[in-house]
């Protein structure tokens, strides 16, 4: 049995840093779990339901006393956290990972680090979300999610076992592949469909301009496509500018695909956008399902209130009546003065259906989930 890591830090506890302190407490709760975060509430409430024991405050006195460092921030900032690591006079090993959304930029650099006592082990959890903070952190955010590694080239099995020791919490499937293969697929699994998303968002913003019902009609189609458009701005930026090489080529690969249907569209070729359509929804039947976990439920129940003094009160005092509470409450912008669009997040799913049932049918709202 190797040897567990007896005191982690974490830089960054929000969704993914913090998912992980969660699910690192629950299997491995003899480690010491400390948090550093630009945001302080983020390392408040972390603190206050025992994710992290301790707050750091001195970032180089924190990584000497430590024996593993958890990197969970945006892509850019991890690379400068591992060069100044990297400068300090260690005197005893440090293995670092990190959770960033792509791995050849971070690779790149572990593979030049100077310093003999650092290991870096590359790591990205498959699962998340468009939401960001340790508020929106989950302890099963990455059950039965893949969690890929990427060992930097003298990092010895040994140490990727005591890695995955301890993130045994999270119920991930760990698979190991090179920083060049994830750069490739998750450009077009995950960084392509990102920009396709916000880009479907911006080009709708033009119609609501003149026709405001376009809004109105955004149904399900467009919400499912579009719910990741939602993600932090900063983060995304960092993801694209850190996979450029492969996305400029797929976004090359995705204006010849759209050329091409332009063209059967223009020239009424039903047969090809039938077949287009057709082997499409094949392989899309064809994804493997995902088992729970993997998917996490958002608590979100979105409510239409007319813009009238004490509309957002009457909501809530029917939620406190009936003793449902809420974990957060954001006014989503409306230009229209007609209704604008509460968006409530509960505890859990079971909250989500009591709110629903009371605002709809006592309070006469119009409620829907995403
Ligand atoms: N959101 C997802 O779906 C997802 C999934 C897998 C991996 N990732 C990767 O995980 C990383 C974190 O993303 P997240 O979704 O948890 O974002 P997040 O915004 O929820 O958390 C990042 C945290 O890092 C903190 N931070 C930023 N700069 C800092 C600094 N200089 N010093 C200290 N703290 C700092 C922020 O305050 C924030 O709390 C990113 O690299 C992202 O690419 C994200
Ligand atoms: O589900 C979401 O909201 C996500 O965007 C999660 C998602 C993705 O699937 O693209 C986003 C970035 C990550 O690096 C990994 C997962």
């Amino acid at each position: 049995m190797s040897e567990t890591f007896r005191r982690v830090l974490i830089v960054g506890t929000g969704l993914i840093g913090g998912s992980l302190c969660l699910s690192i407490k629950k299997e491995c709760p003899q480690a010491i779990l400390v948090g550093m975060d630009a945001n302080e509430s983020s390392l408040e409430e972390a603190l206050k339901v025992r994710a992290i024991d301790e707050i750091g405050t001195d970032f180089v006195a924190e990584v000497l006393k430590a024996d593993l460092l958890l990197l969970c921030t945006p892509v850019k900032q991890t690379l400068s956290f591992l060069k100044e690591v990297d400068k300090l006079s260690l005197m005893r090993p440090l293995v670092i990972s990190d959770v960033g959304s792509t791995k050849g930029e971070i690779m790149g650099l572990a593979e030049t680090l100077t310093n003999d006592q650092l290991s870096f082990i590359g790591g990205h959890p498959m699962a998340g979300s468009h939401k960001s903070g340790f508020i929106a952190a989950d302890v099963d955010l990455f059950e039965n999610a893949y969690y890929v590694l990427t060992p930097s080239s003298t990092v010895s099995a040994e140490t990727v076992d005591r890695l995955q020791a301890l993130l045994k919490g999270t119920r991930g499937k760990f698979v190991e592949m090179t920083a060049a293969e994830h750069d490739q697929i998750t450009g077009v699994v995950s960084h392509l469909p990102h920009i396709i998303a916000s880009a479907l968002v911006k080009h709708n913003q033009v119609l609501v301009k003149q026709l405001p019902m376009t809004k109105k009609l955004a149904a399900g189609g467009f919400r499912d496509i579009t719910r990741i458009a939602s993600s932090d701005p900063a983060m995304w930026t960092d993801i694209l500018l850190s996979n450029q090489e492969v996305l400029v080529a797929e976004m090359k690969d995705w204006q010849k695909q759209m050329a091409d249907i332009l063209n059967w569209l223009e020239r009424a070729d039903k047969q090809t956008i039938f077949d287009f359509f057709a082997s499409a929804k094949n392989a899309r039947d064809a994804l493997p399902q995902r088992k729970s976990g993997a998917i996490p439920a958002f608590n979100d129940l979105f409510v239409q209130v007319p813009d009238h003094p004490g509309e957002i009160a009457k909501v809530t005092g029917i939620l406190a009546g009936a003793n449902v509470s809420l974990t957060n409450l954001k006014i989503i912008e409306n230009r229209e003065d007609i209704f604008g669009t509460l968006q409530l997040t509960f505890k859990n799913q079971q909250d989500v259906k009591i709110a629903f049932n009371l605002l709809t049918k006592d309070g006469g709202y119009t409620c829907y989930e995403k």
